[in-house]
């Protein structure tokens, strides 16, 4: 049985490794990711393509072998022992084979049948994911969202306690975003723990309660959302931006020079970069807060990341990591 504190962590890996051999050498496409994601809420897996999302997934559900590190889902260690948890376990990884002349209901009643369960449960299913008026047509007349709303569905007909969505909205239209984000929500908020690996971070951003970042198979960042954003940003325009970074440094800020203006990072209210610069005999022309968004800091994260890294090879220990850790 799990342990209870094992149970807190409904994912846990530690030092995550997987190395694919071919003719070209050796790819390393998961490096050491020491990957928790906390029981409840919307987790988002965040990286760019390639960065090793799919891959991680795979392992995690057993249609991957590691190279190296271990791995647990609810405290139980798997690959080892995955058949005692993988009931627990909703996953949609690639597009799952339905019969393109069977109803939603019927594709459904097919698979209900290999998981033991009833109409009742198919019914309840279809309702959840908004496909209940639609669930007698073929499936080979749904839009690309309601084909991924049905395999949601499917996933949900054992209900599970995770819920691993591996780019859900791929290939969406925004209507189809925001119909398969209000959906995730919703699971989430019915006390499903989701893992959603993505890479687009507004649409991310809005569901996810925490979330890791990665970059060419290795963690850049990983926390609660708001966390991740960090203190509030101000862009202020100045006479002098030499002299106003320098004030704003000594006082302990991040600042950045961007074309004309600077973007200054601090927790405390707009108020003090005023009080700073006016000691320094500064005065400001403009001050606008300017709200972090994830898409942001990923896109940071990442630029610094593919500068730091060797294509093909095992990143060393980049600065980077060290820096968000
Ligand atoms: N079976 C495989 N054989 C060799 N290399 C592979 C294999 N599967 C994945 N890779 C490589 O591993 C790296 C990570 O790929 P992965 O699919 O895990 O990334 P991802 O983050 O899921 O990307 P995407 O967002 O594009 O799906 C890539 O460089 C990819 O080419």
């Amino acid at each position: 049985m799990a342990s209870t504190s094992g149970e807190d962590l409904v994912i846990e890996t530690t030092g995550l490794r997987k190395e694919f051999t071919g003719r070209q050498g050796s790819r390393v496409a998961v490096a050491d990711l020491d990957l928790a994601v906390p029981r409840g809420g919307v987790h988002g897996f965040l990286g760019p393509n390639g960065s090793g999302k799919t891959t991680t997934i795979r392992m995690l559900l057993g249609l991957a072998r590691p190279t190296a590190g271990t791995m647990a889902l609810f405290g139980t260690p798997v690959p080892e022992r995955l058949p005692e948890v993988i009931g627990r376990v909703g996953a949609v990884v690639e597009s799952p084979k339905f019969s393109p002349t069977f109803s939603a209901r019927q594709n459904l009643l097919l698979l209900a049948g290999s998981v033991g369960v009833g109409r009742a449960v198919v019914d309840e299913a279809l309702d959840r994911v908004g496909l209940g008026e639609r669930a007698e047509d073929r499936y080979k007349s749904y839009s690309l969202g309601m084909k991924q709303r049905l395999a949601i569905a499917a996933t949900l007909l054992k209900t599970p306690d995770l819920l691993i969505l591996d780019e859900p909205t791929n290939g969406l239209d925004p209507a189809g975003i925001r119909e398969i984000r209000e959906l995730i929500r919703g699971l989430g908020d019915a006390g499903v723990t989701v893992l959603l690996s993505s890479h687009i971070l507004a649409e991310v951003q809005q569901v996810c309660t925490s979330a890791t970042i990665i970059g060419n198979g290795r963690m850049l960042a990983s926390g609660k959302v708001e966390d991740l954003l960090g203190g509030t940003s101000y862009r202020l325009r100045v006479g002098d931006p030499a002299a106003a970074r320098a004030a704003l440094e000594a006082a302990g800020m991040t600042v950045r020079h961007e074309a004309g203006s600077l973007d200054v990072v601090t927790d405390e209210p707009g108020d003090h970069i005023t009080r700073v610069l006016a000691a320094a005999g500064l005065y400001l022309s403009e001050l606008t807060p300017v709200r972090a968004d994830l898409e942001t800091i990923f896109l940071d994260l990442t630029a610094d990341d593919r500068m730091g890294a060797t294509p093909g090879t095992a990143p060393g220990a980049t600065t980077m990591l060290e820096e968000v850790r």
